[in-house]
C-alpha cells in the first residue's frame, strides 16, 4: 500500500491506455484483476480482523475485481457475502464471477455487515447510480464499521471530483495502480477517506502528480542572510496582511524580507520595514517580491503594482495584486523575463481566467499557459500548474484553513522558497504550499493566520 504523496495521478483514459501497454507486453485483463483483486483482499482480510464482509458487485471489471475479492477472502476463512447490481457484462468479470462459488445477493434489500467493499464501480462509471443501486449502497455504508472502495467510490466521476449523485463517505478508497484525479479533487476526494495506492503490477506515468515533500535543503555552512534568499514584500492599504506574508517569509525560511509598507504593527523585530517607493525594487538582491496581500485596489495599488511587473525580479503576485490584473497586465506577466506564480483563489480565477471548461486540472494548465506563469490554483484541492509543464495536486486541505489571512501567508512562503530558487519557480510554488499545509497539519485547529505564519518555522525545520 503506498501513500498518495508523490505519486503520479491517471486519468480513466489514460489508465485504460496504460492497461493496454501492460495486455500488449503480455498480461491479459484477467492477469491483472486477479492481482487488483488479490492486493485489495490482503488489506481487507487485515482491517477486517475476522469480521464478517459484504462485497457489493457491479457488471464492470470493477465488479470482477470484488469477485475474486470475494474469493479471495472466503478462502481465506472469512465470513463473505457478494449483491451484485446483475450478471457481469465484461469477459474478464464473467471468469471472475466463475470463480466465486457462494451466492450472489441482489442489491435491493441486502442486509449489510461490518465490513464493507464497495465493488460497483470504478473508472468506468459514466453517470449516476440507480436508484437500488444508490440506496443499497448508501444503506450498506452506514452502517459498516468500516467501508472500503475498490479503486473509487461508486457515484463519482473518475476524472473532476464531480459526484453523480449522492455518495457516500468511505473510510479507505484503495486504488488500483495509480491514483486518480478524483482522489484529491473535491467533493469526490472528500467521499473517499484515506486513499493509498497498491501495485498491479503496471507502469503508471504522468506529468500530473500528488504533492510530494519538497526537498529544500538546510543553509549550507557558507549561507549568508542574502544567499538564503532575500524576499521583498509590497504593502498598501490593509498593512497586517503584508506583515502576515512578510512573517510567513521570514518563518519558511528566507534570510532577509523587507516590508515596503506605511503603517501596521512592529513584530517580529526580523523585518526590515521601510515605506514603499519605486526605487526599493531596484535593488538586485531581491530574489522574489511578493504583491498583492493588503495591498488595496485603489489608484496608489495600481502603481505599486504597475512598478512591480516591471521590476527585474521574480514575482508572486497574490489578492488583490490579481485583482488588479486586466488584459493589459496579464501581457506584461507574460512577457516578463523573470517568472511569475500567481496564487488566485477560485473567485479570483474565474475573473481572471473565466469560468472555463474541464475539471481544476485543465482549468489550471490552461491558466499557466495563457499566463505564462506558475498557477497555484487554491482551494480545499490546490493545483499547481506550471505553462506547457507539470502539474501537482495537493490533496485535502486543513478546513481551518479558512480563516481570514492563511492566502497572505501561503503569498509569503511561496516568495521564501523563490527567493531562494529563482530559477525553479513551479518547485517553489510546490514547497510553499507543502510548507503552507504542513503548518496547518502540524497546528491542527482552531487557529488564526497569526498562528500559522509561527507554525511555518517547525514546517521548514522538519525538512
Ligand atoms: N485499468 C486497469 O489496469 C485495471 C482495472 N481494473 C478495474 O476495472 C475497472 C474499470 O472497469 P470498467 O471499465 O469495466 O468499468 P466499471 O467501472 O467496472 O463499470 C463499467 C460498467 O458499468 C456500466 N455502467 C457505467 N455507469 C453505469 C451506471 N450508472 N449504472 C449502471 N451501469 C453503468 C458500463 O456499461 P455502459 O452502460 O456504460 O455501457 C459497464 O458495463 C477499474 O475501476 C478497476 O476496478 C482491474 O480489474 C484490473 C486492472
Ligand atoms: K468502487
Amino acid at each position: 500500500m503506498t501513500p498518495l504523496a508523490g505519486q503520479p495521478i491517471l486519468t480513466a483514459g489514460e489508465m485504460r491506455a496504460t492497461e493496454a501497454a501492460a495486455i500488449d507486453r503480455g498480461a491479459t485483463v484477467d492477469s491483472l484483476m486477479a492481482r487488483a483483486g488479490h492486493a485489495v483482499a490482503a488489506v481487507v482480510l487485515r482491517l477486517a480482523s475476522g469480521s464478517p464482509v459484504l462485497v457489493l458487485c457491479g457488471p464492470g471489471n470493477n465488479g470482477g475485481d470484488g469477485y475474486v475479492v470475494a474469493a479471495a477472502l472466503a478462502a481465506a476463512g472469512l465470513a463473505v457475502r457478494v449483491a451484485a447490481t446483475g450478471a457481469p457484462m465484461s469477459d474478464a468479470a464473467k471468469n471472475a464471477r466463475a470463480g466465486w462459488t457462494g451466492p450472489v445477493e441482489t442489491l435491493a434489500d441486502v442486509a449489510p455487515a461490518p465490513i464493507l467493499v464497495d465493488a460497483l464501480f470504478g473508472t468506468g462509471l459514466s453517470r449516476a447510480l440507480d436508484s437500488t443501486a444508490s440506496a443499497a449502497l448508501g444503506r450498506c455504508v452506514a452502517a459498516a464499521r468500516l467501508s472500503i472502495a475498490v479503486d473509487l467510490p461508486s457515484g463519482v466521476a473518475t476524472d473532476d471530483g464531480v459526484l453523480f449523485g449522492m455518495v457516500p463517505a468511505f473510510d479507505l478508497t484503495l486504488t488500483l495502480g495509480a491514483a486518480k484525479p478524483s482522489h484529491l479533487l473535491q467533493p469526490a476526494a472528500s467521499r473517499c477517506g484515506q486513499v493509498r495506492i497498491l501495485d498491479i503490477g503496471i507502469a503508471a506515468e504522468s506529468s500530473v502528480e500528488t504533492l510530494a515533500r519538497p526537498g529544500l535543503p538546510p543553509p549550507g555552512p557558507q549561507a549568508h542572510k542574502y544567499s538564503r534568499g532575500m524576499v521583498a514584500i509590497v504593502g498598501g492599504a490593509m498593512p497586517g496582511a503584508a506583515a502576515l506574508a512578510a512573517e510567513a517569509a521570514l518563518r519558511s525560511g528566507a534570510g532577509y524580507v523587507l516590508l515596503l509598507a506605511e503603517g501596521g504593527a512592529q513584530a517580529p523585530h526580523a523585518i526590515v520595514r521601510r515605506p514603499f517607493s519605486p526605487e526599493a525594487l531596484n535593488d538586485k538582491r531581491i530574489g522574489a517580491l511578493v504583491i498583492g496581500p493588503g495591498l488595496g485596489r485603489d489608484a496608489e495599488a495600481e502603481a505599486r503594482l504597475d512598478h512591480a511587473l516591471g521590476a527585474p525580479c521574480p514575482l508572486v503576485i497574490d489578492g488583490d495584486a490579481l485583482h488588479l490584473l486586466d488584459d493589459r497586465r496579464l501581457a506584461l506577466v507574460r512577457d516578463r523575463d523573470a517568472a511569475v506564480i500567481m496564487t488566485p483563489h477560485s473567485g479570483e480565477f474565474d475573473a481572471l481566467f473565466g469560468a472555463g471548461t474541464g475539471s481544476k486540472i485543465d482549468r489550471a494548465r490552461a491558466a499557466a499557459d495563457r499566463a505564462g506563469a506558475t498557477i497555484v490554483f487554491k482551494g480545499a484541492d490546490t493545483v499547481i500548474a506550471a505553462p506547457q509543464g507539470p502539474v501537482r495536486l495537493a490533496g485535502a486541505g486543513n478546513p481551518w484553513l479558512s480563516t481570514a489571512g492563511t492566502g497572505d501567508v501561503l503569498a509569503g512562503a511561496i516568495g521564501a522558497v523563490l527567493a531562494g530558487q529563482p530559477e525553479a519557480p513551479f518547485e517553489a510554488a510546490c514547497a510553499g504550499v507543502w510548507l503552507h499545509a504542513e503548518a496547518a497539519r502540524r497546528i491542527g485547529a482552531a487557529f488564526i493566520a497569526d498562528d500559522l505564519a509561527r507554525a511555518l518555522t517547525a514546517a521548514r525545520a522538519s525538512l
